[in-house]
């Protein structure tokens, strides 16, 4: 049996105007104790071009070549091994630190699956942080991987300082500990701990709880002297470098001035300048309050990198970010379910409640959301984990988030490898079962685009995810510049694998984090007759297709569905 039926839309409204380049120097809110610093001028920002080879080690031709087809390595082998209808939907982020931060580590973590590394500027310096980034381009370079890159920003929350470099500080029940705004030019005295925001001794009360990581560790205020403020130990535990505090007063969270603290630091500035110049591909911004930040910072980066393709991940791990949540979603890019700060700022047994929120909220506005914190905990000490972690992981595949994160499991735990393994194999047993009991996911799902060419798309790739399950096709195609239309149908979840191809390295490395979709590099034109014949075949001389497959193409130049058997 063959089918090759076509319905071509041709669209002549103009396509959208395009994002203002030369934006006013945006106005930087600076905390007190960092307003004098400047920001340094910026390096030119660098986009190099990826050349990508096969798993055989055998370098592909360079990206400009008309004939090449890009593909992950690890994807290809899957592809091959076990078909596409069981390719992994669900895509997973790394948390880069130091059990993680050498060539091999990240080799290994690259080849079990990681789509995303995560480095976090709370943690480590900036040169360390760039040899990490040199190393994951190497790695895509050398052995054909297409990991993105997130650089998450510190942010000026509360916190405590490092610690004087210890790794960890126990503190037991009713020990008097020292918390100070001073800066100790020797080592820490016994039992103190440096906060980062200067208006900490002002702003707490004798009797207020200090919380530690939302609570892993707690303290009562007892006494104020100057700068520093004396508690008791409540709730014994070990204290981390740099963990977050918090401080409650009569049961609510304390939010008075250091909920003005601005949204990026001034060193958060400097580190959003290092990953523009190193050409990031996602920047996560921590403990975003409203949309303005979002926006302020997407001009900034406009204004500063030649191609502006910094994707803007809004991390959603404040009370105001749930208050604000449609319009800052609406205004970033992606966002992120930060549950670990999220759960230190509202009562625990409404986490999961908001992370079903977020992730709904993310997929009706069509952006990418990360389920991340604490998935598998008990893994940074213990090789298998609980019960209860793997339902809780079950539970976000389950509500069809785009990712899944990993932080201190492959940052610094012992297990990071295995870990990560943990959160592959159970993403691909749930997606499994879904197939087995044919669990369509229809959600209703709003009109996003604000152009009428903007509505056809949306149409069309509702309509092919639609028709793809209804016809049990093996796989949709989708030719996309921008990867808008990839984004589309991903969005509707459909039952088979979408392979997204698309001209350049930079989209094809963002689309990894997006559910479903499988990113190809490919160079194409404007004929999707020639486009589809030139993919097949080049496809087919790989073993990634087979004649007879049926397939649903979708492209957003020419705004046309066809469905098509593989010649
Ligand atoms: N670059 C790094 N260097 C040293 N330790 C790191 C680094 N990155 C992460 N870690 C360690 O791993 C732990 C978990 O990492 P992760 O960045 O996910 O957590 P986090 O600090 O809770 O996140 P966030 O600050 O964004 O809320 C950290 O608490 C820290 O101990
Ligand atoms: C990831 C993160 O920032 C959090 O969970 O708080
Ligand atoms: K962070
Ligand atoms: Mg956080």
């Amino acid at each position: 049996m063959s089918v090759s039926h076509s319905l071509h839309l041709r669209l002549f409204t103009p396509p959208p105007t395009a994002i203002p380049t030369h934006l006013p120097p945006p106005t930087l809110l600076l905390p007190r104790s960092a307003a004098h610093r400047r920001l340094p001028s910026l390096r030119a920002s660098s986009s190099p071009e990826i050349l990508v080879s096969d798993n055989n080690g055998a370098p592909s031709p360079p990206p400009s070549d008309p004939s090449s087809i890009e593909v992950d390595a690890v994807t290809e082998a899957e592809l091959k091994e076990n078909g596409f209808r069981s390719t992994r939907r669900t895509k997973l982020v790394c948390t880069v630190g130091p059990a993680t931060c050498g060539f091999d580590q990240l080799e290994a973590l690259a080849v079990g699956g990681m789509n995303v590394a995560r480095i976090n500027m709370c943690h480590g310096t900036r040169e360390w942080h760039k040899e990490v980034i040199d190393r994951v381009r190497r790695l895509n370079h050398e052995k054909g991987f297409a990991v993105a890159i997130m650089m998450d920003t510190e942010g000026s929350e509360i916190h405590m300082g490092d610690l004087g470099g210890a790794s960890s500080a126990k503190a037991d029940d009713g020990e008097i500990w020292t918390f100070s705004v001073r800066a100790f030019d020797s080592a820490l005295p016994q039992r103190t701990i440096n906060v980062n925001y200067e208006g900490f001794a002002e702003d707490v009360k004798v009797g207020d709880e200090l919380l530690v990581d939302g609570g892993m560790v707690r303290f009562e205020v007892i006494q104020k002297i100057g700068p520093d403020v004396k508690c008791r130990c409540t709730d014994p535990g070990l204290l981390l470098p740099r963990a977050n505090l918090t401080f409650w007063r009569n049961g609510s969270l304390v939010r008075e001035r250091n909920a003005m603290l601005p949204t990026i630091s001034s060193k958060d500035w400097l580190d959003i300048d290092f990953g523009i110049s190193e050409g990031v591909d996602f920047i996560a911004i921590s403990f975003v309050k409203s949309a303005e930040v979002i926006t302020h910072l997407k001009s900034y980066i406009a204004a500063r990198s030649r191609d502006s393709d910094i994707s803007v991940i809004a991390k959603i791990e404040s009370i105001d970010s749930l208050k604000n949540l449609e319009e800052i979603v609406l205004a970033a890019d992606g966002a992120m379910v930060a549950r670990g700060d999220l759960g230190a700022q509202i009562p625990l047994e409404q986490v999961p409640s908001a992370q079903q929120r977020i992730v709904q909220v993310c997929r009706q506005l069509n952006k990418p959301v990360i389920v991340a914190s604490q998935l598998l905990e008990s893994m940074i000490e213990y090789p298998t984990p609980t019960r209860a972690e793997v339902a809780d992981v079950s539970e976000a595949v389950r509500q069809r988030a785009d990712a899944l994160m990993l932080s201190g499991e492959s940052a610094m735990g012992q297990y990071p490898d295995k870990a990560l393994t943990v959160l592959r194999s159970v993403s691909l047993r749930i997606e499994r079962w879904w197939r087995e009991e044919k669990r369509y996911e229809a959600m209703l799902l709003p009109s996003v685009g604000s152009y009428f060419s903007e509505k056809i798309s949306e149409e069309i790739c509702n309509s092919a995810a639609k028709m793809a399950n209804n016809l049990e096709v093996d796989a949709l195609f989708v030719y996309t510049k921008t990867g808008h239309m990839a984004s589309l149908l991903s969005r509707c979840r459909p039952d088979c694998p979408i392979f997204a191809f698309t001209t350049t390295s930079s989209v094809r490395r963002r689309l990894n984090l997006q559910w479903g979709l499988i990113p190809f590099r490919l160079s194409f034109t404007d004929d999707m007759e020639s486009n589809l014949n030139r993919t097949f075949s080049l496809l087919k001389a790989r073993n990634l297709i087979k004649s007879g497959d049926l397939v649903i193409a979708v492209s957003d130049m020419l705004q046309s569905i066809q469905v098509m058997n593989v010649p």
